[in-house]
């Protein structure tokens, strides 16, 4: 997507072949950074620092920190230890384990001489699809505002409201929440978001607002706590969020929030939906609050904010007592009965075993 007026993918191999590129999210908004992963520990690093993140671009990265692995030494002792230190970078988006799994099965069983371009090849792929997958979840998101759409007078906006960075920036490009939202706006469909700031990291101030200011799309942040006074005065039509992991019956676990969100949405009448694709499906799981892990982080990030000063420096401020204990819990689940509906690469469906099943047979057969 665009930044200013060159378009970036939020991850990307490097020109000369021998590493990876990625843009540093630690940085935004104040300033943009590129970052040059060349070996296994640099992926390890940037997913668990947050360098990159939203479940889809942990996957991509993932795949190209094995393929990374791989070059220095493709054995299958050196495969066993990528997966291991990559799978232990962070414990709740399930499309980590699932990029793993993907490149363990098909690199795993070809011969050592093969595996490091086989890996980079796979990973270069596995990018491609993602942002493929993601603009077809913007098509099916589309319809749904489309609808609210023509019930508008002319010229009134669609208003949405958004949680965390489900963008471009949390894939490999369009986002998985935000693509509906930049197909309705290319397409000329009056849409404006609501942005929730998402404390404690903002990737809602410094990252949704930076992809919609960059793409033009009216935008206004607000503070977390502001979602349920809006829906309360008819300022919200529609949530849509993103997943770090759904279960097989439809219950979304996403960045921590969201939940107070849905709940909100259901006392309103808001629609509420999770746009995802089916790699956040962890067909293993049923019941999400019992069975996600749910990240918990450093205090660090909840007793401090980093932000950029008034003389144009980025710093970071103390705003909790140095007595104080933190608990930094990173994401809730949202179950499934408060979920108006999945949007995926396949369509939109109920948040239910019959709707997953119904848009991906084959996935939910082998559960069974
Ligand atoms: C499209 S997945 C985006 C998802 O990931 C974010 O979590 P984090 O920034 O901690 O990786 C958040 O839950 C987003 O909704």
């Amino acid at each position: 997507m665009r930044i200013g007026d060159r378009d970036f993918r939020s991850i990307w191999p490097g020109e000369d072949g021998d590493c990876v590129e990625i843009i540093d999210q630690t940085k935004l908004p104040h300033a943009l950074e590129i970052a040059r992963l060349t070996r296994l520990d640099d992926a390890a690093k940037a997913i668990a620092d947050m360098w990159v993140r939203g479940a889809p671009l942990i996957g991509a990265t993932a795949a190209y920190g094995m393929a990374l692995a791989l070059r220095s030494d493709p054995s299958d002792a050196a495969l066993g230890h990528a997966y291991d230190t990559l799978h232990a970078t962070r414990p709740t988006a399930i499309n980590l384990r699932w990029a793993l799994d993907r490149v363990r099965q098909e690199v795993g069983r070809l011969p050592v001489s093969d595996r490091a371009q086989a890996a980079w090849t796979l990973a270069a792929r596995m990018c491609d699809e993602d942002a493929a997958t993601n603009r077809q979840i913007g098509e099916n998101g589309l319809a749904l505002i489309e609808a609210i759409a023509r019930e508008k007078s002319p010229g009134e906006p669609v208003n949405v409201l958004t949680h965390c960075n489900a963008g471009w920036l949390a894939t490999v490009d369009w986002g998985t929440a935000t693509a509906p939202i930049y197909l309705a706006h290319d397409k000329g469909i009056a849409i404006h978001v609501y942005v929730d700031e998402t404390r404690p990291r903002n990737q809602g101030a410094g990252l949704t607002a930076f992809e919609l200011g960059n793409h033009g799309v009216p935008h206004t942040l607000v503070v977390d706590n502001a979602g349920g006074h809006l829906m309360q005065h008819g300022m919200v039509d529609l949530c849509i969020v993103g997943s770090d992991r759904t279960t097989a019956r439809g219950d979304v676990c996403n960045k921590i929030g969201t939940y107070l969100k849905a709940l909100a949405a259901r006392d309103n009448g808001v629609p509420f939906y999770a746009a995802l694709p089916v790699s956040t499906v962890d067909w293993t799981v049923r019941d999400g609050v019992a069975e996600i892990p749910i990240e918990q982080r450093g205090g660090e990030e909840v007793s401090h904010v980093v932000g950029m000063s008034d003389h144009g420096v980025v710093e970071r401020v103390r705003i909790a007592p140095e007595t104080t204990p933190v608990a930094n819990y990173a994401f809730d689940v949202t179950p499934a009965r408060l979920v108006s509906g999945l949007i995926t690469e396949r369509g939109v469906c109920e948040a239910s075993e019959a709707g997953l099943a119904a848009l991906f047979p084959e996935l939910a057969r082998k559960q069974a």
